[in-house]
């Protein structure tokens, strides 16, 4: 790399001398050389300079006075006062004013001169890149305490906090100070015991990069879900355990929100069809386990459209929902599912009960629902109950048997339910 020296001296000869030593040097120097100081700002303005040799004695002013404003211009580019003197005390006021090294005409030879201009030029090169250094590790900690993510940084031995971020602080509610005698356990309630932990780090440490979703315990002791991402980083002979977390829990909002429109009918709030087939044979699956009974029972509001035609739309959609809380009152068992498979037809499945409870339920819903539906309806159900462990039965056939069953209670004169049961499958 070719450094650029900039000589001011008044005296031709002087200036000839040290450009010539200075091109001829192993290193490469550039060399410019003005008489005067005058032009000395415009010049470092303009043209990146490493190093100036400026004349202490000069017709218009010393050498000193120039210092300060080399550096204030450019405070990385090396100073080297040059004089024919060179005493003591103009030394030591040479390096108070700022210059980098001292040069006497006395003693002046190629060696010296290369060798002190080299010293400056290296010594201003590493100031500056510590200088930037220092500038882009302040950028970063800047970035890094903007970012909305959790940045934590944990000894993998102890899951002390090392370091973190301005969002932890946020997030907990604390000063750094007492963030650092906390832990990585004061934040997530994810490991039991320092064991899971290490088994925690001997997965990221096998995975180098690791992903998973968790709940962190925000300052106010309310869970919030986070997805972290974590990996290991080796700094001189220790191990750092990095975590950078993303609050999703607007995401889980709208996954849920999602969900509940693609499985949810909004008139009633049940929800609809979409999923009930795999839901039927999980329930179906797990009933036979237990040697339990399943009931798959099919509604439909008698004479509904004459509900439309005499007291309008509006009032057919509130019978809709008035029926949906008939049926919400009598089928109430964690497992069982009550669903609006379109119209003015209901589907309900009900797991948890011998024969008798299960039939009950669905007689009950069809005796219930003149009495609670204004104006009053009735209802017909057709059903299937099974033994599950006794029969192969999958959503769309109990479906189809108990759609066989509506239409005989219909055909029956309505405002009844009628079953099949295994034995007749
Ligand atoms: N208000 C309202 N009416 C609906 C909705 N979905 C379907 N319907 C009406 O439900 C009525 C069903 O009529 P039909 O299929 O003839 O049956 P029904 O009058 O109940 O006669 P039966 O089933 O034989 O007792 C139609 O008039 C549909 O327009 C809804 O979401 N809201």
């Amino acid at each position: 790399m070719r450094n650029t020296i900039l000589v001011i001296d008044d005296s031709e000869t002087d200036r000839i001398i040290i450009e010539r030593y200075l091109s001829q040097a192993q290193e490469s120097f550039e060399v410019i050389c003005y008489p005067e100081a005058s032009s000395l700002e415009g010049i470092l303005k303009m043209v990146h300079i490493d190093c100036v040799l400026i004349d202490f004695n000069m017709p218009n002013g010393n050498g000193l006075k120039c210092i300060s404003a080399i550096k204030d211009i450019s405070p990385y580019t090396g100073v080297i006062l040059v004089t024919g003197f060179g005493d003591e005390k103009l030394a030591s006021e040479a390096f108070k004013a700022g210059v980098d090294d001292y040069l006497s005409k006395k003693d002046f030879s190629q060696s010296r001169l290369t060798s002190i201009v080299s010293n400056v030029v290296s010594k201003k090169r590493i100031e500056r890149e510590h200088h930037n250094a220092n500038a882009e590790l302040e950028l970063l900690r800047t970035v890094v305490d903007n970012t909305p993510n959790l940045i934590m940084v944990c000894d993998p031995e102890t899951s002390l906090f090392i370091t973190f971020n301005l969002a932890l602080n946020r997030f907990l509610q604390l000063p750094s100070e007492h963030i650092k005698s906390k832990s990585y356990f004061h934040v997530s309630q994810q490991f039991k015991s320092t064991d899971e932990w290490y088994e925690f780090v001997e997965t990221v440490k096998k995975a180098g990069h690791y992903k998973f979703e968790t709940e962190l315990t925000r300052g106010d002791d309310t869970l919030v879900p986070f997805e972290l991402d974590c990996c290991f980083s080796n700094v001189g002979e220790k191990s750092y355990l990095l975590f950078s977390g993303m609050d999703i829990s607007r995401l889980k909002q709208v996954q849920h929100e999602l969900l509940d429109l693609a499985t949810k009918d909004p008139l009633t709030q049940l929800r609809n069809r979409r999923g009930l087939a795999e839901e039927f044979k999980r329930i179906y699956k797990s009933t036979a386990r237990e040697s339990g009974e399943v009931c798959l029972a099919l509604f439909d509001i008698d004479d509904f459209k004459q509900v439309n035609d005499q007291h309008g739309h509006d009032v057919g959609d509130e019978v809709l929902v008035q029926f949906a809380d008939v049926m919400r009152s009598l089928v109430r068992r964690p497992l069982d599912i009550i669903a609006r498979a379109g119209g003015e037809e209901f589907i309900v499945i009900i797991s948890d009960g011998d024969r008798d409870a299960l039939v009950d339920i669905i007689r009950q819903i069809i005796k219930k629902a003149p009495n609670e539906i204004s104006p009053k309806v009735t209802v017909s159900a057709g059903a299937i109950c099974v033994k599950a462990n006794n029969v192969e039965l999958t959503f769309e056939k109990a479906f189809k048997i108990a759609d066989e069953n509506l239409y005989q209670s219909k055909h029956k004169g309505k405002n009844q339910a009628n079953f099949s049961y295994d034995e007749s499958i």
